[in-house]
């Protein structure tokens, strides 16, 4: 079990410095929110809203923003020292699964477990435990070019989750999956979440898949100047949540609509 962490995220503005001709764009403008210990939140957004700028923010990937990024009361960045063995443990699962593609699957997780500071003699328990979660006991010993896009991408949450992350930060990690292998996925995450508890924070343009999952869904506004501009309470949404449940999909549309009443179009799914 986990000691999940909050998140705050405090007046915090990045600003991309111009290149050439092109002039810097605002990506954040103020972004303020805050997340509970061992709460499932997804930010939803258009595309270009400045979702993946925040998780690259909180997970010490950019360190060049103005405002307060903090996990657990640590600021993240901006100077702030990172000792692995110290402070909250945070993982990230990205889009594309990232895994190195000359380690086998169980060499990818020994190397965030040591990265993390785990001792060895705890790594062969650990990454079976996680591979059995994500159904992949069978493929420890596969490298990721002989996987699926998705078996690949179960092999990044478990990874993720091998090191009991304090914090979760994933960035649309479905979205370059088909749709049976997302609500797959989906299902595993939550089910993993459930054990774990991690505090989660979910980036996707997907309403139905931010209802589906989340405690509570952050809207953002375009940019320039992305903005937090609503949110959503899910918590009247009993768990575990299936997809067969027609309260999800009302109340997904009912997301849709607040999202298009402030941003003015459909560009979300
Ligand atoms: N390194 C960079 N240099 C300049 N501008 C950037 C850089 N990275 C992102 N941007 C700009 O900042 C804005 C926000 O980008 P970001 O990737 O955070 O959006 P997003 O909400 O994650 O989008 P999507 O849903 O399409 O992934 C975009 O307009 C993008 O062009």
């Amino acid at each position: 079990m986990s000691h999940a962490a909050s998140i705050e995220i405090s007046n915090v503005t990045k600003t991309y410095p111009p290149r050439g001709d092109s002039a810097g764009w605002k990506a954040l403008d103020r972004a303020t929110f805050s997340v509970s210990p061992g709460e499932f939140v997804c930010i939803l957004g258009p595309s270009g809203c400045g979702k993946s700028t925040l998780l690259n923010i909180l997970s010490g990937l950019d360190d060049q923003y103005e405002g307060l990024a903090a996990i657990h009361g640590r600021s993240v960045g901006q100077g702030a020292v990172r000792r692995p063995s110290v402070g909250p443990r945070t993982a990230y699962v990205f889009q594309e699964p990232r895994l190195m593609p000359w380690r086998t699957v169980r060499a990818n997780i020994e190397f965030a477990l040591a990265a993390s500071n785990f001792k060895p003699s705890e790594w062969r328990g650990r990454i079976d435990n996680c591979l059995a979660l994500v159904e992949l006991s069978q493929f420890s010993e596969f490298y990721p070019l002989q996987l699926s896009g998705g078996m690949q991408q179960r092999a990044a949450i478990a990874r993720a989750f091998s090191i009991e992350p304090d914090v979760l930060l994933m960035d649309e990690p479905f979205s370059a999956l088909d749709e049976l292998t997302a609500r797959r996925l989906r299902q595993q995450l939550l089910t993993i979440w459930e054990k774990f508890r991690s505090t989660v924070l979910f980036v996707t343009h997907n309403a139905f898949e931010a209802t589906f999952l989340s405690d509570r869904i952050l809207m953002m506004t375009k940019g320039p100047g992305g903005k937090f501009c609503d949110e959503v309470e899910l918590s009247d949404l009993s768990r575990p949540r299936s997809y067969e449940d027609v309260r999800v999909f009302e109340k997904s549309r009912f997301v849709v609509e607040r999202l298009v009443s402030h941003i003015g179009q459909i560009d979300v799914e």
